[in-house]
């Protein structure tokens, strides 16, 4: 069976993984997948004995844990979501291996398994729930791997180091693979990601057969490492030959980028979301015919020429110039000077990056229209697409500076919180409020963490452009002024400003772009897309906040997706 890119199709499905083991989280979540985390409290004790053989054992027991997540998260919320969870056993011949409950049990468990071939079987189980008239319905798939170790013969004494070590305490057969126990293993026939403890490709092909069945001529197989057929080159322009156009230039098969080969990763990303469409608008309205053979000018020159509008044009050619279809000089003037198809280097292995920054498109094109929240469905992927993003931000914003003069905050737009609570993780002793649309606070129950800081955050509905706003020595926006047009903006920052007293602050997490607003790549292409508002360089959020009366404006670059920016409401005597 192909293989289809499935991860990508799930963004907008609510995944929980009802698994609190790290290694099954990072397989995961490398892939781009996105899930929240609910462990199963199903207790392993199935009776071993009345199963014919371990991959069945494995196989029940994922499920029983699935379905006993699926049966608690009914109880909060009614939304369609599929559970997924693995069960690891490691067998000889029959028998199956769990985890060791001491040193002696770990000794005897790797003794048995020194100089011999043993299985990793690894039950997979995944739930699609949904509620038909308040009643839990669900469909249950499941499979199993098996991959077959062997282990070199142990000495005693590397037997002992390994044990003393304390790696085999949580791992089925008493091992990880993936750390210290590595040195014990000869050779692994099958996939090694079983053994690791989630059997990731058997997965991603059950989610395509389960999700995306490909339809049997559309699917194309990769032939070889070489060029997949890059029409997306070739059908650019409006057919004219142009020698000189570099998009054109190179045959399908040649094409490739600083020398290497354009792989089919680049295919699949040239193809997808905003780069396809950047280089076939710019294609079309000719961008690269102007500026082509050193002509160098600027978006006005340019927008002037195409008859578009200043801002779009300057959006465009700034997507083509992070792309690296154009240069861009300090000055902002444009020009083509290589053969385009250097594309993306950096995005070539980045797809995790490229799926999200799709996921935060659709989400955030939506956000504030109505549309978003028409279904409850709608309304729930929105929220949990939001809750998976901020997961990742969230600690990055909440630790980019020193917080801790402040008392209390106030999220506005928080959504689920999750930034809120990594602030009190952070400041226990700060109070934070999340204020956000009554939709949104309405459903927010099943998103919140368990755990001592809860009762510091506190949830508030309201509309940040209607409402009274809760009163707070800290303010924060959150992927949210990119958004809004300048009249927005003005409504909700006169009002910020109001309420703030000297000293207190204005709290942004966005992404920030170079000052040319060339980089970041997911930013820029974002910007394209936008239809209210738009994204903005440091200078430029520094002369936002400035203009409503914060100074000493801090900007700090996380590296991760968001970025922050700290204002402080100017005391009388500045
Ligand atoms: C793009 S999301 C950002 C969520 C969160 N701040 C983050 O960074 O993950 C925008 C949030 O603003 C909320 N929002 C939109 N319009 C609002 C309004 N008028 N009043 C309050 N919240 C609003 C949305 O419901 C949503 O939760």
């Amino acid at each position: 069976m192909v293989l289809n890119p499935v991860i990508g199709k799930l963004v907008s499905k609510r995944v929980v993984l009802a698994s609190a083991s790290p290694r099954r989280q990072e397989i995961l979540t490398n892939v781009g997948l996105r899930f929240e985390v609910v462990p199963s409290w199903f207790k392993e004790t199935l009776e071993k004995s009345s199963f014919a053989a371990p991959y069945e054992y494995a196989i029940e027991t994922a499920k029983q844990k699935a379905l006993e997540v699926a049966n608690r998260m009914h109880l909060v919320s009614l939304s369609a979501i599929s559970i997924v969870r693995s069960c690891v056993c490691v067998a000889v011949g029959k028998q199956i291996l769990e985890k060791p409950v001491d040193k002696q049990d770990a000794y005897k468990m790797l003794s048995r398994l020194s100089g011999k071939e043993h299985s990793v079987f690894t039950g997979v189980a995944i739930v699609h729930c949904s509620s038909k008239d308040n009643r839990l319905e669900t469909e249950v798939t499941d499979f199993y791997e098996e991959t077959k170790v062997k282990f070199a013969e142990l000495s005693e004494e590397l037997l002992w180091e390994y044990i003393h070590s304390g790696e085999p305490m949580d791992k089925a057969g008493g091992y990880g693979i993936q750390a210290l126990g590595g040195m014990l293993v000869e050779y692994v026939h099958g996939d090694f990601l079983n053994v690791v403890g989630f059997p990731l490709n058997h997965f991603c092909k059950k989610l395509a057969e389960l999700y995306y069945p490909p339809l049997k001529h559309t699917i194309q197989h990769v032939k070889h490492d070489s060029i997949p057929s890059v029409e997306t080159f070739e059908n650019l322009s409006d057919g004219e030959s142009d020698s000189s156009n570099p998009l054109q230039h190179k045959s399908a098969n040649t094409l490739e980028a600083n020398g290497v080969p354009l792989s089919g990763a680049v295919h699949t990303l040239v193809n997808s979301g905003s780069i396809k469409p950047a280089l076939f608008v710019a294609s079309k309205l000719k961008v690269f015919d102007l500026l082509k053979d050193k002509c160098v000018l600027k978006a006005v020159d340019v927008a002037n020429k195409i008859e578009a509008s200043v801002c779009g044009t300057e959006r465009l050619l700034d997507a083509c110039a992070s792309l690296g279809l154009l240069e861009k000089t300090h000055q902002g003037d444009f020009y083509c000077r290589t053969i385009p198809v250097k594309l993306l280097r950096s995005h070539f292995f980045s797809l995790y990056n490229f799926q999200l920054h799709n996921c935060i498109n659709k989400i955030l094109y939506s956000v504030f229209k109505d549309s978003c929240y028409h279904t409850v469905e709608a309304k729930q992927h929105f929220m949990t697409a939001m809750h998976s993003i901020a997961k990742l931000t969230a600690r990055d914003v909440a630790t980019a500076f020193d917080l801790s003069p402040f008392r209390s905050v106030c999220d506005l737009g928080g959504c689920t919180g999750v930034l809120a609570h990594e602030l009190v993780q952070k400041y226990p002793n700060l109070n934070v409020t999340v204020f956000d649309l009554p939709d949104v606070i309405a459903n927010v129950s099943c998103f919140q963490p368990s755990g001592q800081h809860i009762t510091s955050v506190m949830f508030t509905a309201g509309d940040f452009f209607k409402d009274n706003l809760p009163e707070a020595d800290l303010y924060i926006l959150s992927l949210i002024l990119h958004d809004l047009n300048d009249e927005k903006i003005h409504i909700l920052l006169s009002k910020i400003s109001a309420i703030c007293k000297p000293g207190s602050a204005l709290l942004l997490a966005e992404i920030v772009l170079d000052e040319e607003k060339t980089h970041p790549s997911r930013g820029v292409l974002q910007s394209l897309s936008m239809t209210e508002g738009k994204q903005r360089n440091g200078s430029e959020y520094k002369q936002l906040l400035e203009k409503y009366g914060f100074t000493n404006v801090q900007i700090k670059i996380t590296g991760n997706i968001l970025d922050a920016i700290l204002g402080f409401k100017k005391t009388s005597a500045r």
